[in-house]
């Protein structure tokens, strides 16, 4: 035991080395994402406090991080169950739940928003904590599409308010795109990017523009694949193998749209189709609107453009 405790510790000791200043984070949201950031956050040697709508969702995400942690563990202590149980169980003690977001940003160096793709929702959550957060304590969004400064808006802390923007799986997904509007402060700039390294991600720098780097060309590949299947140009699955093996992607962009969630990819084309209405590719999909209203959200709910078994 003591040499697992060893081991952990070591592991631990290599990320304070590059640790940024921010020490407690709280993340708002524990869905797909804010359960991966609060894993990561956590595993990296930051406490946590990972904040949703009721207990029963918080207990789900903590399932969903022990059960993602416990196939890191496997990776990282491959025969030795002791070690794999000892890295989770430490991992999972710094991680504490609250319903209540305003008391749980109190006393936090960060708070990190990764709730549902609303503007208006994501704006009145950030007013109500500009209240209750500490003077020093920075705001940062994981928006897939909304442009930072509109969140931003909602608090007199726009000179510590920056975009986090991280991967799905979080765990498993190398980069975060550390975004800055005009008013973040280089050292809030800093501190992010420093978080990042401290999170063993890479990060790359983007301004404000709609879907930063990555989704500013994943949407329209993907939105691109959708007006395929409609136009009954190839199946699903044969766009999927073609992009998998013809152009080296892990999933193809019906396996990552279910992957991402059809709800959430709903929620940036409204967006984005309702801002930019006369760009083609952002035009509203049929299909896409359908399997939301039908609540086939992809993986999550066992059926989107694939059926999955419910585990
Ligand atoms: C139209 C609008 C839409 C726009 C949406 C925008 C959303 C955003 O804002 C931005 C985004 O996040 S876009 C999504 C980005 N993510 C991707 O592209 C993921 C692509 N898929 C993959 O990389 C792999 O399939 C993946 C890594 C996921 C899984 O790998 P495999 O396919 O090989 O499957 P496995 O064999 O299950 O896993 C391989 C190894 O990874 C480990 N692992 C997987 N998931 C994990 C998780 N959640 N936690 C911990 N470990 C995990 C697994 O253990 C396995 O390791 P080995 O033991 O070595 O095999
Ligand atoms: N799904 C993906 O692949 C990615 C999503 N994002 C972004 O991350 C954010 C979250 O997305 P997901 O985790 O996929 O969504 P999700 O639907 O899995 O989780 C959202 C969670 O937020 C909770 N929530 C909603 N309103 C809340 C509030 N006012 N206070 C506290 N909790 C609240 C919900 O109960 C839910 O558990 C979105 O902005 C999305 O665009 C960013 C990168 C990748």
């Amino acid at each position: 035991m003591a040499h697992v405790c060893k081991v952990f510790s070591r592991r631990l000791s290599t990320s304070t080395a590059v640790r940024s200043a921010i020490k407690h984070v709280t993340v708002i949201g524990g869905g797909l994402m804010g359960s991966g950031i609060a894993q990561v956050a956590a595993a990296t040697g930051h406490d946590v406090i990972m904040v949703d709508q009721t207990d029963d969702i918080l207990a789900k995400s903590k399932a969903a991080i022990q059960k993602s942690l416990g196939r890191v563990a496997k990776k990282k202590y491959a025969d030795d169950g002791e070690a794999q149980a000892s890295f989770v169980g430490e991992v999972m003690s710094r991680i504490s739940t609250n319903t209540d977001a305003v008391a749980a940003c109190g006393k936090t160096d960060l708070v990190v928003e990764a709730i549902v793709e609303n503007l208006d929702v994501k704006r009145r959550l950030f007013t109500a904590l500009d209240a209750a957060a500490e003077e020093h304590t920075i705001f940062a969004s994981n928006t897939s599409s909304l442009p930072i400064k509109d969140i931003a808006s909602a608090t007199k802390r726009q000179d510590r308010f920056g975009g986090l923007h991280f991967f799905n799986p979080v765990p498993m997904m190398k980069l975060v795109e550390v975004v800055k509007i005009p008013e973040t402060s280089n050292e809030t700039f800093e501190r992010l990017v420093n978080l990042g390294k401290a999170m063993e991600k890479t990060t790359v720098e983007c301004k404000d523009t709609p879907g930063f780097i990555v989704n500013r060309l994943l949407v329209p590949y993907m939105m691109e694949a959708v007006r395929m299947l409609e136009r009954g140009d190839a199946s699903a699955r044969d766009i999927d193998t073609a992009m998998k093996l013809g152009a080296g992607y892990p999933m193809g962009p019906f396996e990552l749209a279910d992957y991402v969630g059809l709800d959430t990819t709903k929620f940036i084309m409204d967006g984005w189709s309702q801002k930019y209405p006369d760009i083609e590719i952002f035009r509203k999909s049929d299909l896409l609107n359908k399997l939301v209203a039908e609540g086939k959200f992809g993986r999550k709910t066992g059926e989107g453009f694939y059926k999955y078994d419910k585990k």
